[in-house]
């Protein structure tokens, strides 16, 4: 089966990932909402964490912190108030001839591991084959955004970025590969610095045709 036609049959077969699992109506990434806590008692847990630390929240250097923390956390975690795929709605269809992958590389982000809550900090490379339609490129970098911003682990991050891809374009395969340093194994347990934890998830064409898939591995030199 030649690429063009893998590309069709899979336009026409396949059915959206997980139906009724979508991304943002996921419970893994619908977190808030009932039973969250208000600012005041959220400040209140920094307090805790502060004396948990050794220290005194009470002293002047850490009376503004809580307030600020919960500030950051709103910045940190702002995925869970985002619905990735609806980041990509926006589509171009006047895209001549073009029929070879679209990719971007070196997408920066930060995340945050949900076993210790320590940071993720990484890049992210994402290609996909379009099928008649593009999605302006700055939104694959919201994406990455969007499904960062949460607890994670890297696997989960990996696979949620190419899925919210695949689920909102339908294009004919996805690739995202993602490349981070975990803090949680840098600063702490095992203490060991500059690893880099690599993971890929390779959909449609990039999963079923080798040679796109090394073209492509091989452009963000792997
Ligand atoms: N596979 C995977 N593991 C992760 C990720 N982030 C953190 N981890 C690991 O999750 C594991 C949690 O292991 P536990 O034994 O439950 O926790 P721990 O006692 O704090 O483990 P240490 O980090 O080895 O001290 C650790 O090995 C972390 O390195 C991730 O994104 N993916
Ligand atoms: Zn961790």
């Amino acid at each position: 089966m030649n690429l063009h036609t893998e590309i069709l049959e899979r336009t026409e077969e396949r059915s959206t990932h997980d139906e009724g699992q979508a991304l943002f109506g996921h419970p893994r990434l619908n977190a808030t909402g009932a039973g969250q806590p208000s600012r005041l008692e959220a400040e209140e847990a920094v307090r805790t964490l502060i004396r948990w630390a050794g220290d005194n929240p009470e002293r002047a250097g850490l009376l503004d912190t809580p307030a600020r923390v919960v500030r950051a956390y709103e910045e940190w975690f702002e995925g869970y108030n985002q619905n990735p795929a609806s980041l990509l709605e926006r589509t171009f269809d006047e895209i001549g001839g073009y029929s070879q992958a679209v990719e971007l590389h070196d997408i920066p982000f930060h995340s945050v591991c949900e076993h210790h809550m320590a940071t993720i900090r990484g890049k992210a490379h994402i290609a996909y084959m379009p099928v008649d339609r593009v999605v302006g490129i700055s939104k694959l970098a919201r994406v990455v955004e969007a499904c960062a911003r949460r607890l994670q682990i890297q696997e989960r991050l990996t696979d949620e970025i190419a899925c919210a891809i695949d689920d909102a374009l339908r294009p004919g395969g996805v690739a995202v590969v993602i490349e981070a340093e975990h803090g949680c194994m840098s600063t702490r347990g095992v203490c060991v610095h500059g690893t880099r934890m690599v993971t890929k998830r390779m959909l449609g064409v990039f999963d079923t045709d080798a040679g796109l898939r090394r073209e492509f591995l091989s452009s963000i030199g792997m």
